[in-house]
């Protein structure tokens, strides 16, 4: 593992040092692009910014955000803001890297770049969480924009957010720029099928690796960690297929129920509470008991490194779609490989967010709105079509989805790199 950057220290469990072991394990597969590889495990350009903003109290209160902008080789930058108390340089770093994968992976015709803030948002009012995202929002205003860089939601951030993040660039920019930003609501340019979009690409991508080692969803046992906007979705489209979800996990408490949870009755008390804790149609259960949940499918939707090597000696699923970015750490992965557990990894299986960010974008741009059944068809196709020629890469070598996804995104994005050359 190369890493001569000053302001990084990452370890092999780390989200850096995670990246950076893939990136380490897909380089022989690169041919006469490996010359170009230390492209990939540097950043183009990453900034970090002060936001100070009064609170309802009268103080004021300083946060940290950032902005990385991993590649742009092949397009823009495009990547999701995180609000989160632990996020860290390093983190949005990984997870810009994560995105510049993920969009050659489906061949959309962007770079990769993710933000964040170091905050938690649930301290603060509606008042407060809008100033803070337009302070951010300027800061960061003189590299995004619907040509350079365009945001969109991951944890704790929402089509809300994105609104007030498209207004503030608008207002700094003298005219309205729908396309700054993807994720928006309907009214101000935002898409049809995008708030459901990545949950519904987890339940594609799992469909057809279930189809491929002879799994039936009909009453098929599903594991979900995070059931938020990713984990429910891809939850509710796994029961509709006739899957049954037996245990949830989220940060309010872990709940069990072996005949399968009642949606109907579970969303509800998730909006009204803001997590599962305290539903009353299952039982709960111990955190750490989760990983030892008899199933046939796990989803992992929370956050980072969840998967350690000791928790995946414990999973009995036989198919794991990482429905988060870096839910499994490198020497988890390994475990998995080695107990036979088919892992759809984050970079193709959770790409149906952004797939539907680009169809947004698009639409911004023409003008032109499609209907959610056009979205959905076109996702799907999308979804199917990449992942037919990861798998094909995988057999091929004889290597891991998540190795063959990289050989098939960095490939692309190595290409794109040579053929533009280095000179100004
Ligand atoms: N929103 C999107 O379009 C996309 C999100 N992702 C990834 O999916 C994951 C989830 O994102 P969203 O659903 O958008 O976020 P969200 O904010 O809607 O939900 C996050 C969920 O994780 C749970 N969680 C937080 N800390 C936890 C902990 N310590 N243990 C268990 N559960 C915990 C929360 O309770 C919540 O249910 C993240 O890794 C994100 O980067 C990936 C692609 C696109
Ligand atoms: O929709 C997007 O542009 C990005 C979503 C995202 O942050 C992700 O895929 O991790």
């Amino acid at each position: 593992m190369i890493s001569n950057l000053s302001f990084v220290t990452p370890t092999p469990d780390s989200p850096w040092g995670t990246y950076l072991m893939q990136v380490d394990r897909v380089t022989p597969y690169l041919g006469h692009l490996a010359r170009w590889v230390e492209t990939l495990k540097r950043p183009k350009r990453a900034l970090i910014v002060d936001i100070p903003i009064e609170l309802d109290d009268g103080t004021v209160a300083h946060y940290e955000g950032y902005r990385v902008q991993h590649n742009m080789s092949r397009g823009p930058g495009k990547g999701g803001v995180r609000y989160h108390p632990d996020v860290t340089l390093e983190e949005v770093m990984a997870l810009s890297a994560w995105m510049s994968v993920k969009n050659a992976a489906v061949n959309l015709p962007y770079g990769g770049a993710k933000g964040g803030i170091r905050v938690d948002p649930k301290k603060l009012s509606n008042k407060e969480l809008e100033k803070l995202t337009r302070r951010y929002t300027s800061e960061i205003g003189f590299i995004i924009g619907p040509q350079q860089d365009i945001p969109a939601p991951d944890v704790n951030t929402n089509g809300q957010i994105m609104a007030w993040m498209m207004d503030t660039y608008s207002m700094n920019v003298g005219a309205t720029a729908t396309g700054v930003v993807t994720g928006k609501p309907i009214h101000l340019g935002g898409s049809l099928g995008r708030v459901k979009a990545t949950g519904r690409g987890v339940f594609v991508t799992g469909r057809e690796a279930a189809r491929r080692i002879g799994l039936d969803l009909q009453g098929a046992r599903v594991a979900v960690q995070g059931f938020g906007n990713v984990g429910s979705a891809a939850g509710e489209l796994f029961v509709q297929a006739g899957a049954k979800i037996v245990a949830i996990q989220d940060h309010s408490g872990t709940i069990f129920n072996d005949k399968g949870f009642d949606l109907a009755e579970l969303m509800p008390h998730v909006r009204a509470t803001g997590g599962v804790g305290g539903f009353k149609g299952g039982e709960k259960m111990n955190a750490e008991e989760f990983w030892d949940v008899k199933c046939d499918i796990l989803i992992p939707a929370a956050l980072e490194g969840q998967i350690t090597a000791e928790r995946a000696r414990r999973i009995t699923a036989k198919l794991v779609l990482e429905g988060a970015n870096g839910p499994t750490l490198g020497s988890g992965d390994d475990v998995l490989s080695d107990r036979g557990i088919l892992v759809v990894p984050d970079v193709i299986c959770n790409a149906g967010g952004v797939t539907v960010s680009y169809f947004e974008w698009v639409q911004d741009f023409s003008s032109f709105f499609w209907t959610e059944d056009e979205i959905n068809v076109r996702l799907d196709k999308i979804m199917v079509d990449a992942l037919k020629r990861i798998w094909a890469v995988a057999d091929e070598h004889k290597i891991t989805l998540r190795t063959a996804t990289f050989a098939v995104a960095c490939e692309r994005i190595l290409i794109a790199r040579e053929e533009r050359g280095l000179y100004p």
